[in-house]
């Protein structure tokens, strides 16, 4: 704990209203541990994506998060206080968790017009949400109509009614056309330039990865990895496909090598052709050479992010530790 003046201290409080904990947080749904002992925080003033394979313990997260699933153990708090005990809950946090739903025949303002009592604005804020995210000309059509792309604007919309400090968004970008996304990564990047607290989740990090300063990775219900996307870059392994058309030559070499244990299994092998992990292409040229083999290809791969992702939320033996921190994910 650091000292602080009266005004950094209000300033902090005010900071701290949209910082998010998960403390601990367990949830089983009977033998299914879709939580599993999940700690982790999330800042004002980034987007934060929240990632994991499909039933990795996201939705579940967020849904108790939002105090639509009582946990089993530990907390999920939003500026220190959990969902049923904020004030004014539609101010503190706007959430798109499912694909939304609108009553077809409702037109987009009267959509909105529903929720207003609620987030206890006026009818003016349902107007400049819409034209917030682009929808200000379609006010009046009916949401029946709408193609995924605006049903998606127009759950945003909803989220922002209340002029949350904390956005929860799930796959925000799905049926969005690339000048959508292109709109909403930058409508992301400003909101959270606000000051507020933005979290994206999504199964597939490609989806999000020029959208977010950090990344929390989940899988099986635990933590994978937590830290900002530059240091979840500098995780990534080199790693080289190799074909020889002496396959026992080559099996012999990878052996002789000490690298079986970096043959990726998650690859399809073929006799003659493997995927090494965390061996270069100069390595394995060298080692070639010295044993005479013949390669017909030594290719390095760029795994990049989404392949240092899998590679996290690989399936992983259940009592391994989970990484913060570069340079410690084995
Ligand atoms: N109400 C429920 N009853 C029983 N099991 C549940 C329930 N809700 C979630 N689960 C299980 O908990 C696990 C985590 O599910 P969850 O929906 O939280 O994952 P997810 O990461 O959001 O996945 P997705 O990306 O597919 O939405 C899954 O095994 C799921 O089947």
């Amino acid at each position: 704990m650091t000292t602080s003046s009266p005004t950094t201290r209000r300033e902090a409080t005010r900071a701290d209203d949209g910082v998010v904990v998960i403390d601990h947080l367990t949830k089983t749904f009977g033998p299914v541990r879709a939580v599993d002992d999940l700690s982790f925080t999330v800042r004002p003033g980034r987007v934060t994506g929240f990632l994991g394979p499909n039933g990795a313990g996201k939705t579940t997260t967020l849904r108790i998060l939002l105090g639509l699933v009582r946990a089993s153990a530990g907390s999920a708090t939003i500026g220190g206080r959990a969902y049923a005990d904020l004030s004014r809950p539609m101010r503190s946090v706007g959430a798109a968790l499912e694909a939304a739903s609108f009553h077809p025949g409702r037109s987009a303002l009267d959509h909105l017009r529903v929720y207003a009592p609620q987030a206890g604005v006026s009818d003016a804020r349902c107007h400049e949400v819409l034209a917030l995210v682009g929808l200000a000309d379609v006010a009046d059509r009916r949401a029946g109509g709408f193609s995924l792309g605006m049903r998606q604007r127009l759950a945003l919309a909803t989220t922002l009614l209340g002029d949350p400090q904390v956005l929860l968004l799930d796959e925000p970008a799905n049926g969005l056309d690339p000048e959508g996304i292109a709109w909403l990564r930058a409508f992301l990047r400003h909101l959270a330039a606000q000051g507020r607290t933005v979290i994206v989740s999504s199964h597939v990090l490609s989806e999000v990865e020029q959208t977010v300063d950090d990344v929390v990775i989940i899988a099986r219900g635990r933590l994978v990895h937590a830290s900002s996307l530059a240091e979840l870059a500098a995780l990534a392994e080199p790693s080289v496909r190799v074909s020889s058309p002496d396959a026992a030559g080559l099996d012999r070499m990878i052996a002789d090598a000490g690298w079986l244990g970096a043959v990726d299994a998650s690859v399809p092998r073929d006799a003659g052709t493997v995927v090494l992990r965390r061996v270069s292409a100069p390595e394995v040229g060298a080692r070639a050479f010295a044993a005479r083999l013949e390669l017909s290809e030594l290719a390095p791969r760029d795994v990049g992010l989404e392949g240092t992702f899998l590679r996290l939320v690989d399936v992983r033996p259940a009592d391994e530790p989970a990484t913060t921190t570069p340079g410690g994910a084995r």
